[in-house]
């Protein structure tokens, strides 16, 4: 399938005629977009590092493999030839998709957005270099040297980030001297991909900040409300629909958002993450699939953002996106150590009209992990993000 409008074909799963798409990642996050895919008869394959991986409890069957190893990427796709690949996190080998795409294989949204994506250099230069939009000051540093010049040259107070990494591992802010140096002590030790080089950025002082849910499918691009979120450690906690915005700070969100997907190309659903302050805005970062804080829309709109990504992909038509009002999710965030998890309270989770969950099936818990999410729909913000977290609050986890 090109882009532009074409006859789309699905056949039956499991039969020669299937219509394949293999999962890279099989998180939360694809296991709700697989859902997606199920309900129009798609055959669904999910790859991840571990067994038992949620999308895998969805698929119609699934592979564990290390996906940062180029030759076992190759050899599951060449093993399944699926009609479309579909990255779900960012740590796969990425250059290996780059070249089966050029063999033909269709990367989502392309190979090219993945591969940049994927470590943040790419994306930071692009935006920032090429595309000539406002970002906070940056530099990037292989080396404890080269770390202490970037530094200098920013300015306290910044932020410390692995380029490749996600979810705020190896994150720091840092206000004071005296954090510098362990900041790039936790940079090495928390990125995803072992030590290696980091972004020092300076920090922005946001009122607020956005995921602007952006959609390219094949009749153009389409914007979901702005998403609100509030992160603790790099990582979200809560997020809420439609988050206030003059319309400056919006028209400006949604223009700084095409101009990065439409460089990107390809079809399908992008998180693209701004921080606003007045009627100013700037880029951070964008994810080419759905986003964590976009789980909100599994309850504050008609198609969420699983859904839309699952027909921008299939090359369907998304004609409108209908927002349901005041709308919140709040992540069950729990720390331990069990191969056994157990969720109790659900009943009083569910209590309040207007309030959903979804418990992810992860098989271990180690460390700190989200396992689940609250969702609920109030009279206003304040209030469905109460209601959320009163839900997300009402679970217990049992190790
Ligand atoms: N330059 C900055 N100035 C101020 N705050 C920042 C800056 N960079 C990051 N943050 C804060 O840290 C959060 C996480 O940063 P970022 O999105 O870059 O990390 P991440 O690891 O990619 O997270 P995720 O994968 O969950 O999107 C941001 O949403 C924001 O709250
Ligand atoms: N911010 C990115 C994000 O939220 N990604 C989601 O988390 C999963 C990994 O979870 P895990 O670390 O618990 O395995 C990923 O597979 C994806 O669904
Ligand atoms: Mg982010």
């Amino acid at each position: 399938m090109k882009e532009g409008i074409n006859t789309v074909r699905i056949g039956t799963p499991l039969k020669e005629s299937a219509f394949r798409v293999l999962f890279c990642g099989s998180g939360e996050l694809g296991k709700e977009v697989v859902i997606e895919l199920q309900r129009y008869g798609v055959e669904v394959i999910a790859v991840d590092r571990y067994a038992n991986a949620p999308a895998m409890q969805v698929a119609h069957r699934s592979h564990v493999i290390d996906m940062l190893d180029a030759s076992s990427l190759r050899h599951v796709i060449e093993q399944e030839k699926p009609d479309l690949i579909v990255p779900e996190i960012e740590a796969i080998a990425t250059p290996e998709l780059v070249r089966l795409e050029e063999e033909g294989y269709r990367v989502i949204p392309t190979a090219r957005a993945v591969n940049l994506t994927m470590n943040r250099e790419g994306i930071r230069r692009l935006a920032a270099e090429e595309l000539g939009l406002p970002t906070s000051a940056y530099r990037f540093a292989g080396s404890r040297e080269e770390y202490l010049e970037a530094v200098e040259a920013v300015g306290l107070p910044l932020v410390v980030k692995p380029v490749m990494s996600s979810s705020g591992k190896g994150q720091s802010t840092v206000r004071t001297e005296s954090a510098v140096a362990p900041a790039w002590e936790y940079a090495q030790s928390g990125g995803r991909a072992g030590k290696g080089r980091v972004i020092v950025e300076g920090f922005v002082d946001f009122d607020y900040e956005i995921t602007l849910l952006t959609v390219k499918h094949r009749d153009g691009v389409s914007f979901c409300d702005p998403i609100g979120h509030r992160q603790e450690d790099g990582d979200y906690r809560e997020s809420w629909q439609p988050q206030p915005m003059s319309p400056l700070a919006l028209d400006r969100s949604m223009e700084i958002a095409r101009a990065v997907v439409e460089n990107l190309g390809g079809f399908g659903l992008y998180g693209v993450e701004l921080f606003v302050n007045g009627d100013n805005v700037w880029f951070s970062e964008v994810s080419p699939r759905p986003h964590d804080t976009g789980l909100v829309t599994l309850i504050s709109q008609d198609l969420s953002e699983f859904a839309l990504h699952a027909r921008a992909i299939l090359g369907l038509p998304i004609p409108t996106i209908r927002q349901n009002g005041p709308s919140a999710s709040a992540v069950i965030l729990p720390e331990g150590d069990s191969g056994n998890v157990s969720f109790t309270g659900v009943e009083n989770a569910l209590v309040e009209p207007d309030t959903q969950l979804r418990l992810f099936g992860k098989p271990e818990l180690k460390g700190r992990r989200r396992m689940g999410v609250a969702l609920a729909r109030g009279e206003s913000i304040d209030q469905a993000r109460e209601k959320a977290r009163n839900a997300a609050s009402a679970i217990t986890v049992q190790l």
